[in-house]
């Protein structure tokens, strides 16, 4: 079954089309990378996938139904591009990441003993169950990243959609990233994922789109970074793009 499926999409923002014609689809328990070089289009992608912005042409399903019937939102957990958690909010880290829980237990009800253990494995996933009762913003850059995953993972999604979940974020907070994301790929969660520089994510990789010029340049194996292709035992098994940028896809 495919969580996510994009057929012949077109999308665009004014009169300015971004996104001409894209299908690609993402299958359940699958980690797909969205790559491609600033302003191609790959948040656009991401959005639209989520009924952010709308299409102009062709169609979006989720969990085989089509997007505009798809009420169990739910099963998804977004983390957007750079919202940082703490600006000028006073929450603590756990308040921030049991927000993740009111799709699942409505807004009305107050928080059992299920949306408790849903944010603390959540912490412990990110590594920071220690920080529970800290203002967020007194956490670093990354840390605010990882709230923010935490709640998106608190939610108990089937699918995460992550737009750069490690843009600007340190060393540290990457490895804590990967590790809470193999964590919920290895419980059968899907992935969609854009990213500049995949880093620790790499080996959790499944499978890359490379948006390019409106349309998919690539669908298949993580390209390797422009360098090893001078090696000798270099398997040379995806297409480039024409003007593919040297290092683009470097990790
Ligand atoms: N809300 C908007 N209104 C108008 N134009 C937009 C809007 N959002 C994005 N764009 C434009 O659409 C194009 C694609 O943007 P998008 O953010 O999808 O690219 P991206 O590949 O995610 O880029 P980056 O790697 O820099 O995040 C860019 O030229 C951007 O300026």
């Amino acid at each position: 079954m495919n969580v996510v499926r994009v057929t012949h999409g077109a999308v665009g923002y004014g009169d300015r089309t971004v996104l001409r014609d894209v299908s690609c689809a993402v299958a359940a328990g699958e980690v797909v990378a969205v790559l491609g070089a600033n302003g191609s289009g790959k948040s656009t992608l991401v959005r639209a996938v989520l009924g952010l912005v709308p299409l102009r042409a062709g169609s979006v399903e989720l969990f085989g139904v089509p997007q505009r019937r798809f009420r169990q939102w739910a099963r998804i957990g977004y983390v957007p591009q750079r919202l940082g958690a703490g600006s000028g909010v006073p929450a603590t880290v756990a308040e921030v990441v049991g927000a993740g829980r009111l799709a699942r237990r409505g807004i009305l009800r107050p928080p059992g003993a299920a949306d408790r253990a849903a944010v603390a494995d959540a912490l412990r996933a990110v590594g920071l169950a220690d920080r529970a009762g800290d203002p967020v913003s007194t956490l670093s850059g990354g840390q605010q990243q990882r709230t923010l995953i935490a709640r998106a993972l608190a939610g108990r999604p089937e699918l995460l959609i992550l737009d750069e979940p490690t843009a600007g974020v340190d060393a540290a907070s990457q490895e804590a990233f990967a590790a809470a994301l193999g964590g919920f790929v290895g419980r059968g969660g899907s992935v969609l994922l854009v990213a500049h520089e995949l880093g620790p994510l790499r080996p959790l990789i499944d499978r890359a789109i490379v948006v390019h010029d409106g349309e998919i340049a690539h669908d298949g194996p993580v390209p390797e970074p422009a360098g090893h292709h001078a090696a000798d035992d270099h398997d040379h098994v995806h297409p480039h793009c024409p003007d593919e940028p040297a290092g683009m896809w470097s990790a």
